[in-house]
């Protein structure tokens, strides 16, 4: 991956990603509880005996009472990983694992990859049809044509649940949703245009036969391989499903048939497609260069050879990324929604049409951010991207229509606007929010400071940071910091800005300006310059406050609490707003923001009003409606005690300032969580389980925080520093390079102010 093209990452990040923790992509986790004896029972010997029985006198129960109806198996042979070709079983597990975790991602179905160690298409029938019991259905993925198409055709045949080759039908909806928009911005109509396919193999005589069904005449595509044309007549290298498509040309070679031409497809491999060989084809070319995980052409070098062309590429780096992940979670979520018996022509049509509608409508204000600069249908936005939020409500209820249109459901959905609502709701918005903060950042790249530059932590996330394209790193620290940079892989160290308070011309500024914060807080000059000389966190947010940097990320280095004491001695407060912690806790499901979990050791009741009023706007920046509990040890006053006055004077403040969200309280957090404990108060405001948690102090929010990431299973973001004059967060001591890249992605973006 390294400094061949665009790059995203180094191969050493790649590999410290998937041995880090525990090995791989995936784990399983109990659905039910797990505690008891009596949780055993019931899951296990004697209880599960009797959905057993269930089964067996109807299997249709099955989906009720096992997993298979949400349940996808990945199955491979490693015939044909991406386009690395035959690398056999073992080296497609990472490949498999990645299209599970997807599945799991994009539409919240469960998945497993199944590596088949075989290249004997009737092992691998077998093998798959034996499990048809397991699965609610079936992704083949990555099996090499022709193998691939006796395979998909026979469990086709022989299964009762979908089965589908993603790589022939998932990209070939995707390059025909795609194609649609192109043509559509080009003005061409389909049954006109002289099509090249470069491959001849599971994705490309796919896309050629779907293309074909849509109505491109036979004679005007014009199919490659190694060997050059497939020409009606060739004899070498050819089997039945090439021959289908052998066309009647003089042309021999790509860059002969490419003469004229108005679309090239590439379903190859890396570099087969050469600026020169484009030169040659028709005005506004539509250059599609779907090889993985390297193109045909870069975008770079296709747009030199011809600046009027359209490109796309199966990459998520470059503008219009045609990709199959943009389809198969969402095709699958779909089937086994209606539990349909096959995934048909009906159902990838209606796929295709809905994901190239999308790209052509307006996109919301939410998400355009993310899309950059180009969000709205034209040249560089043709396709949606995989993390548009909007193919999860659109994309399974198209598919779920034709299957039941067509007469595969055996589930059919009678209340379709609520089965739309339920896609929406499967997400946790915060996933997201959090994706789509990600996308917004590297559509606005920003200057932040990272502190603590010689930590590797730090240097991790700096290197993350700048190379996912979130934004440009501004490092403290020595010169030695280019050595550790290298030592990290990075092979041009002085590509990054590096500022040392030991020559940084800007150090007199900064002096002048820290004293004239401090002299009045009994420092002298001299201590100023100390302070500036030696403490990098000062030295960075005196960076910031000089406007050479727009957001600030430390904290591995020193506690919290002196972190934020050098910081604050440089960056005020918000006016009138009091600075405070939110740890945000992310479950599968729902998402609770704790505050004050970091700054305010005993806050006041107007201080809780105001942390109450900051985490709910943060919520609703997350995609949440925010319900705020203030949390206590005792319930609308039981048991009585002394603690409880600031609580009760915060919600009388709320109460007086009239905002426009719910808030209760003081109530113990099983109220606020819990809805059958909460009926125990039908008077409470509240309309559902709170999300939006304000301790009574920093010893139990601080508490809470640190136990439920140490303890839960939930992920936690944070803490997020909110309510400072310019976005500075301060890390814990043991975050990961990720968590640090998440918090200066948040920082840089503006989702915590
Ligand atoms: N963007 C996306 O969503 C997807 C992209 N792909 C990409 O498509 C490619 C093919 O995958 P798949 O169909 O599954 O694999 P297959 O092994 O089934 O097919 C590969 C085909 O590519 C041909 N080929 C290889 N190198 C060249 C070359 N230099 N010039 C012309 N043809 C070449 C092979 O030719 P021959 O028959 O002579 O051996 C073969 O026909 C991969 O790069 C893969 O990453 C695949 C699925 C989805
Ligand atoms: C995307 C994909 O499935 C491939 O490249 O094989
Ligand atoms: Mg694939």
């Amino acid at each position: 991956m390294s400094d061949k093209s665009n790059v995203e990452f180094s191969e050493r990040e790649a590999l410290f990603f998937h041995s880090t923790g525990r090995p791989g992509k995936i784990e399983i986790i109990a659905s039910k509880p797990m505690a008891t004896q009596r949780d055993l029972s019931l899951a296990y010997s004697p209880g599960v005996a009797v959905p057993v029985q269930a089964i067996a006198d109807d299997p249709a129960t099955a989906y009720d009472y096992t997993a298979k109806g949400n349940l996808v198996a990945v199955v491979s042979n490693g015939t044909a990983i991406l386009g690395m070709g035959n690398l056999g079983a073992l080296a497609s597990k990472p490949v498999m694992e990645g299209k599970a975790v997807l599945f799991k991602r994009f539409a919240d179905v469960d998945s497993i990859d199944i590596e088949l160690d075989s290249e004997d298409p009737q092992a691998i029938i077998d093998a798959v049809a034996l499990m048809e019991p397991t699965f609610g259905g079936v992704n083949l993925e990555d099996i090499k044509a022709p193998e691939c198409f006796i395979i998909e055709q026979a469990l086709k045949e022989r299964m009762n649940i979908p089965v589908m080759h993603d790589d022939q039908h998932g990209t070939a909806i995707i390059c025909a949703a795609g194609l649609i928009n192109a043509l559509h911005l080009t003005g061409r109509d389909i049954r006109d245009v002289k099509i090249v396919v470069n491959g001849a193999g599971a994705a490309a005589i796919a896309c050629t036969e779907l293309i074909k069904a849509m109505g491109v005449p036979h004679d005007q595509v014009i199919m490659c391989d190694r060997t050059g044309v497939i020409y009606q007549g060739r004899t070498a290298g050819m089997d039945q499903w090439k021959s289908a498509h052998a066309a009647k040309t003089d042309a021999r070679t790509l860059e002969e048939a490419l003469k004229g031409a108005d679309i090239f497809l590439g379903l190859s491999a890396a570099g087969a497609l050469k600026g020169d060989m484009v030169k040659d084809m028709a005005p506004q070319p539509i250059i599609f260069a779907m090889a993985n995980p390297n193109p045909e052409i870069t975008p770079p070098e296709a747009k030199a050879a011809r600046p009027d062309a359209i490109v796309a590429t199966g990459r998520s780096d470059y503008p219009n990324q045609v990709n199959n992940v943009l389809g198969f979670p969402f095709i699958f979520r779909g089937a086994l929604d209606v539990r349909a018996t096959a995934i048909n022509e009906a159902m990838k049509i209606a796929a295709a049409q809905a994901i190239a509608a999308l790209a052509r409508q307006a996109v919301p204000e939410e998400v355009a951010k993310a899309y950059g600069k180009s969000h709205s249908f034209g040249v560089d936005y043709i396709i949606p991207a995989p993390f548009d939020p909007r193919l999860m409500e659109i994309v399974p209820a198209a598919v779920a229509q034709a299957a039941m249109d067509s007469g595969v459901a055996q589930k059919p959905i009678a209340d379709m606007a609520a089965y739309r609502q339920s896609l929406k709701a499967r997400l946790n918005p915060t996933t997201s929010v959090l994706t789509l903060a990600y996308e917004g950042a590297k559509a606005e790249p920003k200057r932040v400071v990272f502190a603590e530059g010689e930590e590797e932590v730090v240097l991790r996330a700096a290197i993350q940071f700048r190379d996912g394209g979130y934004g440009i790193p501004v490092l403290v620290g020595r010169q030695d910091v280019y050595d550790r940079l290298r030592a990290l892989g990075v092979s041009d160290p002085h590509s990054f800005e590096v500022h040392n308070s030991v020559n940084s011309p800007l150090v007199p500024r900064m002096v002048d300006l820290l004293y004239q914060r401090l002299q009045r807080r009994g420092y002298l000059h001299r201590d100023c310059e100390r302070m500036v000389n030696r403490d990098r966190n000062i030295f960075g947010a005196l960076l910031l406050k000089l406007g050479e940097a727009e957001a600030m990320i430390s904290g591995v280095t020193r506690t919290y609490s002196q972190t934020m004491r050098e910081v604050r001695r440089v960056i005020d407060p918000i006016e009138g707003r009091t600075p405070f912690g939110i740890h945000v806790l992310v479950g599968r499901s729902h998402t609770v923001f704790m505050a004050d979990t970091t700054v305010n050791e005993r806050p006041g009741a107007a201080e809780l009003a105001d942390i109450a009023i900051g985490t709910a706007a943060v919520a609703r920046r997350m995609g949440h409606d925010p319900r705020v509990a203030f949390l206590s040890y005792s319930t609308f006053g039981n048991p009585s005690g002394n603690w409880l006055t600031n609580l009760r004077e915060a919600v009388a403040i709320l109460d007086a300032r009239g905002v426009d969200f719910e808030y209760e309280g003081e109530m113990a957090p099983d109220v606020a969580l819990n809805p059958a404990v909460m009926k125990n108060y039908p008077f409470s405001r509240l309309s559902g389980p709170a999300n939006v948690l304000i301790m009574p102090g920093l010893q139990s929010a601080n508490l809470s925080a640190k136990l439920l990431r140490e303890l839960g299973g939930d992920s936690v973001i944070g803490p997020m520093l909110v309510g400072l004059e310019k976005p500075v967060q301060v890390a814990t001591m043991a975050s990961t390079a990720s968590e640090l890249v998440t918090l200066a992605v948040l920082a840089a973006g503006g989702i915590a102010l």
